[in-house]
């Protein structure tokens, strides 16, 4: 089994996560990616076991969602509360930006260029403080257990919605994902994953119609604004239309594209991992625009699925052990504070 790594735009390494469970290449895999977090906060995978199949048919049924009338899909609707991440938000209604929190300034830029995009956001079916927002039974055969097992498929969905048919779909991978970066940090394998239990996570569908480049490039409207990701880790799924960009490390301000990889998972990590890290591991800002090939006209239309990973609520997040040197100072931030009282600040 080879330990394959090669660049994509020259930008984000493309490794072959398969090599991960080989013993003899498990250590340079971990290496590897931590050293992309580091580096630019982002990876790419491919053979990361969430199998083609499966993958299509999440984008073919997300497709299918958003192909429904307005109005139906207004039936599963999004809470107007910022912290109730389920349901469905309509074009406009969601403006993604960086650290801007009270009303008037988000109705402010709202008003500026609205989020050319529609959602769809769900978790664990379990959640009681987040329960899922479903359409009424029957509107789309199929979307809700789609999804459930997209998400992480609970012994006892699979005995409602499959029988013994056990995908370990997004959630394994994240786990698996979670011990190779503890690997890479020469901790023991399971020393996130032990706080990544529950899963409080959220599986987001996302799509981008149709619009004039014209007023992407006028910024009348945007797709999705440049922002870094809230949690731990994000698993990427996208279309092969592009307009993903991420900001340039060595170049703040400056935007590079990320060409889609056919079949590669994109993982980045997000403001938690990064404090977590002590700093060492970098949450990049990202933003989705105009794909680079559109030169006039309207923009094709874009689907892309994240997977947002989050830590147990009770997680105390000191910084991981030898990120910071012991002898010599402070890590950067406080050590102590859990996942909810974060969420706060
Ligand atoms: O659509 C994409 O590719 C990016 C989505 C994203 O960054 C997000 O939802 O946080
Ligand atoms: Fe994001």
């Amino acid at each position: 089994m080879s330990l394959e790594r090669n660049c994509n735009t020259s930008l984000i390494p493309v490794i072959d996560f398969d090599a991960f469970f080989d013993k003899s290449t498990k250590h340079a895999v971990a290496g590897e990616m931590l050293q992309s977090f580091k580096d630019i906060g982002f990876v790419y995978l491919i053979n990361h076991g969430i199998p083609q199949a499966k993958v299509t048919e999440m984008f073919e049924m997300s497709k299918k969602f958003f192909a429904l009338p307005l109005e139906t899909k207004n039936l599963a609707p999004h809470p107007p509360s910022g912290t109730h991440h389920r349901g469905f938000s309509a074009q406009g209604q969601e403006k993604v930006t960086q650290h801007v929190y009270d009303c008037d300034s988000l109705a402010e830029q709202r008003a500026q260029a609205p989020d050319a995009k529609e959602s769809f956001e769900c978790g664990r079916e379990e959640d009681e403080l987040m329960p899922n927002i479903w359409l009424p039974e029957g509107t789309l055969v199929g979307f809700k257990e789609t999804c459930l097992e997209f998400f992480w498929v609970s012994f006892l969905a699979c005995l409602v919605y499959h029988f013994i048919r056990v995908h370990q779909l997004c959630h394994k991978i994240e786990l698996d994902i979670l011990r190779a970066l503890a690997l890479g940090f020469g901790l023991d394998e399971e020393y996130f994953t032990q706080c990544h239990t529950a899963p409080d996570n959220q599986l987001r569908l996302l799509h981008y119609p149709s619009v004039p480049l014209d007023a992407l490039h006028q910024n009348s409207i945007a797709r999705i604004g440049a922002h870094s990701d809230f949690g731990w880790i994000t698993l990427l799924l996208q279309d092969d239309v592009g307009g993903l960009e991420i900001e340039d490390p060595n170049v703040p301000g400056a935007f590079r594209s990320v060409t889609p990889v056919s079949g590669a998972l994109l993982v980045n990590a997000g403001d938690f991992m990064m404090r977590w890290s002590n700093d060492t591991i970098k949450s990049t800002i990202h933003r989705v625009c105009a794909p680079p090939g559109t030169t006039s006209g309207m923009t094709p239309e874009r689907y892309s699925i994240p997977y947002f990973c989050s830590a147990d609520f009770s997680t105390v997040v000191d910084c991981i052990p030898g990120t910071w040197d012991e002898g010599a100072g402070r890590p950067n931030f406080p050590s102590a504070a859990s996942t909810s009282e974060l969420q706060q600040t």
